[in-house]
């Protein structure tokens, strides 16, 4: 498999505070990779000073084997696509064309084509002409989707990308990026919802207090342990078959 997006030991701070300590990741082709963590723990901060929105203090990130510090925004686009936690859309302007910006690497014809068969794949078609600024939270949140998908980059980068969305539409984002990972590409998304990152996730990352301390198969990474002293949760995960949910109550 060949790596994707590698970290090491990378470090970043916000201010005065350190908020990225010494993260070593690797991801490859073919992967969906969650991170996962309490608020604050620093999984935005991770994949942000991964990708050098947020400049490193030290260590080095690797896009497809080029360093990150040393790459322009053009040819870094090319290599992912980040979809950030803040739906913050300025303009009111057409859904298509908001998804059409992932592509805008290609003709205008094109880009539009791309981005409106993404939106068809988000389940947002009937949205193609509607001002986005004239939706719900969570059809914008397909939309943004439906521009993330159109950058067609081989290593995708998601910050909650479900936070408020239905069940459904939950589980359709997890399985359209699952199926750019079946395609050769490679997955990261944080998530809040254990479970779904449990059943989702090829991998979990579990971030607290800036450290990356667990990084393993859903099972190991969610141990009992893990959840008791990163999220102070007495919990397991349990079979279904719907795949594994997390039973859980806060610790006394
Ligand atoms: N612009 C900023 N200035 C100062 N501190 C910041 C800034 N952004 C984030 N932080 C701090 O960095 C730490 C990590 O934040 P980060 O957003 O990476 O956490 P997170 O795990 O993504 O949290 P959440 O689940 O709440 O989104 C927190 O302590 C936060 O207060």
């Amino acid at each position: 498999m060949s790596a994707l997006w590698t970290l090491k030991d990378l470090s970043a701070r916000q201010g005065r505070k350190t908020v990225l300590q010494a993260a070593s990741l690797s991801v490859s082709a073919g992967e969906v990779v969650g991170v996962v963590g309490p608020n604050g723990a620093g999984k935005t901060s991770l994949l942000r000073a991964g990708l050098g929105l947020l400049p490193a203090g030290s260590g080095e990130a690797h896009l497809s084997g080029l360093a990150v510090a040393d790459l322009a925004p053009a040819p870094r686009t090319r290599l992912v696509g980040y979809m950030p936690q803040e739906r913050r859309v300025a303009w009111n302007v057409p859904a298509r064309m908001v998804a059409a910006l992932g592509a805008s690497d290609l003709p205008d014809a094109e880009a539009d084509a791309v981005a409106l068969d993404c939106l068809q794949r988000v389940g947002a078609a009937d949205l193609a002409d509607r001002g986005v600024l004239d939706m719900s939270g969570g059809e914008r949140a397909r939309v943004l989707l439906a521009r993330l998908l159109a950058t067609r980059a081989p290593l995708l980068v998601a910050d909650e990308p479900v936070a408020g969305l239905d069940p459904d539409a939950q589980l359709l984002t997890l399985d359209l990026l699952r199926s750019e990972a079946q395609r050769g590409g490679a997955v990261v998304v944080t998530l809040h919802d254990l479970s779904l990152a449990a059943r989702s996730c090829d991998r979990v990352v579990v971030v607290s207090g800036g450290r990356i301390v667990a990084d393993a198969p859903p099972r190991d990474a969610l141990s009992r342990a893990v959840l008791a002293e990163v999220f102070g949760l007495d919990g397991v995960l349990i079979d279904t078959e719907a795949g594994p949910v997390l039973a859980a109550r806060r610790r006394a």
